[in-house]
């Protein structure tokens, strides 16, 4: 494969277990420096999804292609932390890896304070960034994220994303990353695949916002917010008809589609 060709490729993916399909016609290919979040609810299938790529569970049918020597950094969904556990930081970030500069490290991740810190003492926030600067320490040609910013609270979740935007112009590596809220990383996305099983749409961010397929399935949680102002805004933030209520719940109003890719369409 040439630096052209893509990090992975999959081909119709399908896992099968205990006579329940877990996921089914999975085809897509992941470029580099590019980023790419998988969303979809509870259960979709997504870390099912990583692991498949990853080649930690193989398909029941499909193929994945990985370039030959592609180097993963791999972002956990959580880490099960002992707390008597002595271990520093800075240890943390050299076990098993060579060669690692651990002021530099954590410097890249924005918290250069915490080489001394005890592990089992950080906030979510400092523990997601340690977790990014361990998967970023190997200068990964595709860095895997699995719900990185769980445990942060929400001011703090999109400077994780901007991070992780920030590490891959800095490494120019690609980016496949699972969240639960496209609206979070939008801004730090290229593409996005929103499966339930299978790929249900898949775009640019934007687009998937849109679709029809999307607003189904995150529907619910789209539905109704509360807030404090005039007007109403469509589900990208855009104010789309001013009314007179304040202190309102009310429905997200989508615009009309823009061409999103859906279901019948043919995979990314
Ligand atoms: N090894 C396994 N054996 C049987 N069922 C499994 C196995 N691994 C995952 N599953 C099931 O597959 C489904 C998808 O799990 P997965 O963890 O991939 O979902 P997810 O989209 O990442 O969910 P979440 O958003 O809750 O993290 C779940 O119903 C899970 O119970």
């Amino acid at each position: 494969m040439t630096d052209a060709a893509p990090l992975i490729r999959a081909q119709n993916l399908g896992l099968e277990i205990a006579g329940r399909q877990l996921l089914r016609d999975i085809s897509l290919a992941l470029q580099p420096a590019e980023i790419v979040t998988v969303i979809g609810p509870n259960g979709a299938g997504k870390t099912t999804l990583l692991r498949l790529l990853l080649g930690l569970t193989k398909p029941s049918s499909g193929s994945v292609q990985r370039r030959p020597g592609l180097r993963l950094g791999y972002m956990p969904q959580r880490l099960q932390i002992d707390a008597t556990m002595p271990m520093t930081v800075g240890r943390f970030l050299t076990l098993g890896i060579n060669g690692v500069d651990v002021p530099s490290a954590l410097a890249q991740v924005g918290a250069p304070q915490l080489a001394q810190a005890r592990l089992a003492d950080l906030s979510g926030g400092e523990m997601q960034r340690v977790l990014l600067a361990r998967a970023a320490a190997r200068k990964p040609q595709l860095l895997v994220l699995d719900e990185p910013t769980q445990g942060v609270d929400l001011g703090g979740q999109s400077e994780v994303y901007q991070l992780i935007a920030q590490l891959r112009d800095e490494l120019q590596c690609g980016v496949l990353l699972v969240s639960h809220d496209l609206h979070l990383v939008m801004a730090a996305t290229d593409r996005v695949l929103c499966v339930n099983q299978h790929i249900c749409c898949h775009g640019h961010p934007e687009q998937v916002s849109r679709d029809p397929v999307y607003l189904e399935m995150f529907g619910d949680k789209l539905a109704l917010y509360t807030h404090q102002h005039n007007h109403h805004h469509d589900i990208s933030g855009e104010v789309v008809d001013e009314c007179c209520d304040q202190d309102h719940a009310h429905a997200v109003t989508p615009p009309p589609s823009r061409n999103p890719k859906s279901d019948s369409d043919p995979a990314p």
